[in-house]
C-alpha cells in the first residue's frame, strides 16, 4: 500500500536530515567534482570558504579573507553567521528559494537604501547621469564628468555597514549599489597602460563596505548575476506575488547606460527565473517520487520529466525574446563593456586592488608602485617582458551564474566538470560560476547534488522494463539540448555579428567605443601585425577592444576566438555546454 501523504512527509522529513555532505560544495561523486585546476596566487578560488562573521566585519580591518570565496574545500562555513542558511532541513526557505519566485527574492528588492547611505545612492544616481539615457558616465573616457566623479568616489567617506544587518534586502541593495559603483569607477577609468600591468586601486570607500557586505551575502565583489537579475527587478504591484499574466516583471532598478535594451536584457533574466518557478517545483516532485520509487511513482516521474521538457522550452523560448527590446548593436557596445571583470584581460590581467582592506592597502599598493617602477626597467632590460602582478581577478557577471540553468543541469545529472587535470578556464566556468552565486543558492545545488535518490540512477535502475521513463529522462536532456542551441544563436547575433561591426555615429554619440584608427602592417619576419594610428591617450584607450577584433581577424579564426563576458572563448564553450548535455542522455549519450 502507498504510504499517505503524510507518511511521505514523514519520511522526507527524516531524509531532509539524512543528507549529509557538507565537505564540499559538490561532493566528489557527484557530477560537480570540484576542477583540480592550478589557481594563480590570490585568486579568488584559492582563498578561504565564506566568512562566518557573527557580526558585522569591521569596516576598516577588514581583509582579504572576507571575500566569499572557496574551492578546494568550497562548503561556505555560514553556520555562525545569522544570515546563514540552515541547510539541515529541505525547507526551501532556507535557500532562499521560494516556492512563488524560485531563485528570485519573493520581497520586493529594495529600491534605495537608508538615509545613512545616501551619499552611496547619490553617487550612483550621478554615475547614471540622473537616469537619463547618454548623460552618465562614458566607458574608458577621462573627461571632465568622469574625473569629477571619481573624485568624489575616491574622497567619499568610508561607511560602516552595521545599520544594513538586520535587512537582508537593504544587505542586497548595498551590494547591489557598491558593485555598480565599482564598476562604473573602473571602466570610466583611462585604463593606461593597455593591458593593465598594474592593479587598478579601488577606493576604501566601496571596497571596504563591500567587503564587509560580500560574506554575509556569499558572493564575491564584483557586480554579479544576482545584482543585475535577482536584486535588481520589479514586478508591476511590489507586494503581490509576480505572474507571468497578472504581475509580470516589468522594472529594472539600476542600469547602466539607463536604455530600455538593457533593462529588457536584464529583465529577460528575470522572467527565466519566475518561468522555472515550475521547474524547481517539478524537480522536487520528482524527487519525491524517487524516493518512493514504486510503480506509481515511477509512471508519475515519467509524467514529470516530460513537463519539465515543455518547461525547459519555455525558458529557452524566453531566452529568445530578448529580441523584442535588447537591440544587439547597443548591447554590444553600449551595455556589455560595463560588465568586464578584473579578468577581462585574460591571463595576464592586472586585475583590481581593493585599498583599505588591510592586506590590499599595504601589499597591493606597494607591489602596484613597485611594478610600475619594475616595469619600465625591466622593459629595457627583458626586451618589454614584465612581472607578473598582484591584484584581484574577479569575472563580470554573466547568466551562466543562473542557479535556475545549474539547477536543471544538477537534476538531469549534466556533467560540466572538467574531464582531466589542468583543466583551462573555460573548462571549469560553470563550476567557478557557483562561487559567483548566493551562498544559499550554492547550498542548494549542493543539496540537489546530493540526494541520496538521484533521478539518473532511477531510470537507469529501471530502463530494461521502462522505455517510456528513458524516452521522457532523454527528453528533458533535449529540451535542455534545445534551450542552449537557443541561447547559442543568441550569443552569435549579440555578440559575433556585433563583433565585426563597428558601432554606427550614433551609437558613438551615445557613448560606444569608436573604431580604431589603425592599419596593418608587415615586419621583417613577414608576420602582420595591426598597428595603432591613435594620436591620443584617449584613442588609444578606446581602440583597445576594437584593436583585439582586427588582430581576430587577422588570425582568420573567426568566431571561435570572440570572448565572453567571463573570459571563455565564446562558441566553443557554448557548444561544450550543449555538448555536456547531449552526452548525459541514456540513448545516445556519451556516459
Ligand atoms: C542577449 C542575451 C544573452 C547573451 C548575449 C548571452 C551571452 C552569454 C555568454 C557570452 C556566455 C559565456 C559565458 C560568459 O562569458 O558570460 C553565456 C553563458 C551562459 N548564459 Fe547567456 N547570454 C544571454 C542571455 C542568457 C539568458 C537569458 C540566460 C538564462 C537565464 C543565459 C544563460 C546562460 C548560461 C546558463 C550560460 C553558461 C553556458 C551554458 O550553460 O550553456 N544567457 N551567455
Amino acid at each position: 500500500m502507498r504510504p499517505t501523504t503524510t507518511q511521505q512527509g514523514a519520511q522526507r522529513k527524516r531524509l531532509s536530515f539524512s543528507y549529509p555532505s557538507r565537505n564540499g560544495l559538490f561532493a566528489a561523486t557527484t557530477p560537480f567534482t570540484a576542477p583540480a585546476i592550478t589557481l594563480p596566487p590570490g585568486h579568488f578560488l584559492a582563498l578561504p570558504p565564506t566568512h562566518a562573521a557573527p557580526s558585522a566585519p569591521s569596516t576598516t580591518t577588514s581583509t582579504h579573507a572576507d571575500i566569499p570565496t572557496s574551492a578546494q574545500t568550497v562548503t561556505p562555513n555560514l553556520a555562525a553567521s545569522n544570515l546563514a542558511p540552515n541547510t539541515s532541513t529541505t525547507a526551501s526557505a532556507d535557500f532562499e528559494v521560494d516556492v512563488r519566485t524560485g531563485f528570485l527574492p519573493f520581497d520586493a528588492a529594495v529600491e534605495r537604501l537608508p538615509a545613512e547611505y545616501t551619499v552611496w545612492e547619490e553617487a550612483l544616481w550621478a554615475a547614471r547621469g540622473e537616469g537619463v539615457v547618454g548623460q552618465g558616465l562614458a566607458l574608458g573616457v577621462d573627461g571632465l564628468k568622469e574625473q569629477v566623479w571619481r573624485k568624489g568616489i575616491e574622497e567619499m567617506p568610508v561607511l560602516p555597514i552595521q545599520s544594513l544587518l538586520s535587512s537582508l534586502p537593504e544587505l542586497r541593495r548595498a551590494h547591489l549599489v557598491l558593485t555598480y559603483l565599482l564598476h562604473f569607477y573602473v571602466h570610466s577609468h583611462p585604463t593606461l597602460p593597455i593591458p593593465r600591468t598594474t592593479p587598478l586601486p579601488i577606493p576604501a570607500s566601496i571596497s571596504v563596505p563591500l567587503l564587509a557586505v560580500c560574506p554575509l551575502l556569499g558572493l564575491p565583489p564584483i557586480l554579479t548575476y544576482a545584482d543585475t537579475v535577482l536584486y535588481n527587478s520589479h514586478p508591476v504591484h511590489l507586494h503581490a506575488a509576480p505572474s507571468f499574466e497578472r504581475n509580470p516583471y516589468v522594472k529594472s532598478l539600476v542600469t547602466f547606460t539607463n536604455t530600455s535594451d538593457e533593462a529588457h536584457f536584464y529583465l529577460t533574466s528575470t522572467r527565466c527565473e519566475l518561468a522555472g518557478v515550475n521547474a524547481l517545483s517539478i524537480m522536487r516532485a520528482s524527487l519525491d517520487e524517487a524516493f518512493m520509487a514504486d510503480s506509481l511513482s515511477l509512471t508519475r516521474l515519467t509524467g514529470y520529466l516530460n513537463d519539465l521538457a515543455a518547461m525547459i522550452d519555455h525558458i529557452g523560448d524566453i531566452i529568445l525574446d530578448v529580441r523584442n527590446g535588447c537591440d544587439p548593436a547597443i548591447f554590444y557596445h553600449l551595455v556589455r563593456p560595463w560588465f568586464k571583470g578584473g579578468d577581462s584581460d585574460g591571463p595576464n590581467s592586472a586585475g583590481w586592488a581593493f585599498l583599505g582592506v588591510q592586506d590590499a592597502t599595504a601589499a597591493d599598493l606597494s607591489s602596484a608602485a613597485e611594478h610600475e617602477a619594475q616595469a619600465s626597467t625591466s622593459t629595457q632590460a627583458a626586451g618589454g617582458e614584465q612581472p607578473p602582478l598582484k591584484g584581484r581577478k574577479f569575472s563580470g557577471p554573466s547568466a551562466g551564474q543562473s542557479s535556475l540553468i545549474h539547477a536543471l543541469d544538477v537534476f538531469l545529472t549534466v556533467d560540466h566538470a572538467p574531464k582531466q587535470p589542468g583543466a583551462t578556464a573555460e573548462e571549469s566556468f560553470m563550476i567557478r560560476m557557483l562561487m559567483y552565486m548566493p551562498a544559499p543558492h550554492r547550498a542548494f545545488l549542493q543539496h540537489l547534488a546530493t540526494v541520496p535518490h538521484p533521478i539518473r540512477s532511477l531510470v537507469t535502475a529501471n530502463a530494461g522494463k521502462r522505455p517510456a521513463l528513458v524516452a521522457a529522462y532523454d527528453n528533458a536532456l533535449e529540451a535542455l539540448k534545445r534551450l542552449r542551441e537557443k541561447h547559442m544563436r543568441i550569443a552569435t547575433l549579440y555578440i559575433i555579428q556585433q563583433a565585426r561591426r563597428p558601432p554606427t555615429a550614433e551609437l558613438i554619440k551615445m557613448g560606444a567605443i569608436p573604431p580604431p584608427v589603425a592599419e596593418t602592417q608587415v615586419a621583417k619576419d613577414g608576420q602582420k601585425h595591426v598597428v595603432l594610428q591613435a594620436t591620443s591617450l584617449s584613442e588609444i584607450i578606446r581602440d583597445e577592444e576594437q584593436v583585439l577584433r582586427l588582430q581576430r581577424e587577422e588570425q582568420e579564426e573567426g568566431d571561435e576566438e570572440v570572448r565572453g563576458t567571463g573570459g571563455t572563448a565564446l562558441i566553443k564553450f557554448l557548444k561544450m555546454c550543449r555538448d555536456n548535455t547531449v552526452g548525459a542522455k541514456l540513448v545516445g549519450g556519451r556516459q
